[in-house]
């Protein structure tokens, strides 16, 4: 068990948002004052999007500290709509200022499997006292199939122990090639994140969050071993649930 799971319901998007935002600069601020830096893991989908509204509105928000990476990515150009690389860099990294070179792109240009190599060595530079990279936070979405990062339920690189950053050929999801942090290296991570919203992933939200450990899905096997562990979740995609719900006033700070 992580060393603390919260699961944190907000009645819609627009209330979970700026609690988010709130959450990163809160870890932001702490990692920057104890390590001088902040080093972050993005994921695509609606984070992508929520972040790059809430983020640059927060008042004082200073990125010249931070060192982001990306918890997959799909070998697709940047400039294709499906890089996501290529949305945050059009619809967040322009309005922060995170210094480009903090910035850990992966090279979609090389086949996948030097793509994942070239992008173990670049967070190998970036944390090269760890034995696997330790992120400040991580950021992370899951489908509906339970998937999380590039991990797909029943894949063998749900297994993987030995690779930071590992090649996928055969995605369930298109496109068939990306790059993932593979479940080591998420579960190193000194918070992990998971952001879930609508009634459509409230069927498989009750499955990670309440169903039996033998059959766990990529997202359950989310557990840091060290870190916290957050899911914030909507009412739509909470309804099923029974456990315990934390369900924060309006404002509150997580
Ligand atoms: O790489 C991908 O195909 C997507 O990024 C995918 O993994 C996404 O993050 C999840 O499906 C959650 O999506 P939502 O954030 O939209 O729920």
């Amino acid at each position: 068990m992580a060393a603390r799971r919260r699961v944190v319901v907000f009645p819609s998007s627009a209330e979970l948002g700026p609690a988010l935002a709130g959450l990163v600069s809160s870890r932001a601020g702490e990692a920057i004052a104890s390590r001088g830096r902040f080093t972050l893991g993005l994921s695509g989908g609606s984070l992508v999007t929520m972040l790059s509204k809430e983020l640059p509105a927060l008042p004082d928000l200073d990125g010249s500290k931070w060192v982001v990476g990306f918890c997959d990515e799909r070998l697709v150009p940047p400039g294709d709509p499906e890089s996501t690389y290529g949305l945050y860099k059009n619809q967040l990294f322009s309005k922060m200022n995170i210094p480009a070179g903090a910035v850990l792109s992966i090279d979609s240009s090389l086949p996948v499997t030097e793509c994942a190599e070239d992008y173990a060595r670049k967070l190998k530079d970036v944390f090269p006292d760890d034995d696997k990279p330790v992120f400040d936070m991580l950021l992370l979405g899951m489908g509906p199939d339970g998937h999380t990062c590039s991990l797909f339920p029943g894949h063998p690189l749900l297994e993987e122990t030995e690779k930071t950053v590992a090649p996928i050929g055969d995605s369930p999801k298109p496109p068939p090639c990306r790059v993932t942090l593979t479940l080591p290296v998420v579960n190193s991570a000194r918070c992990v994140v998971f952001v879930s919203t609508g009634g459509s992933k409230a069927p498989v939200l009750k499955e990670v969050l309440e169903g039996r450990e033998g059959a766990a899905l990529p997202a359950a096997r989310v557990v840091p071993t060290h870190g916290d562990l957050f899911w914030l979740v909507d009412g739509p995609a909470a309804a099923d649930l029974t456990i315990v719900l934390e369900k924060p006033g309006p404002g509150a700070r997580l």
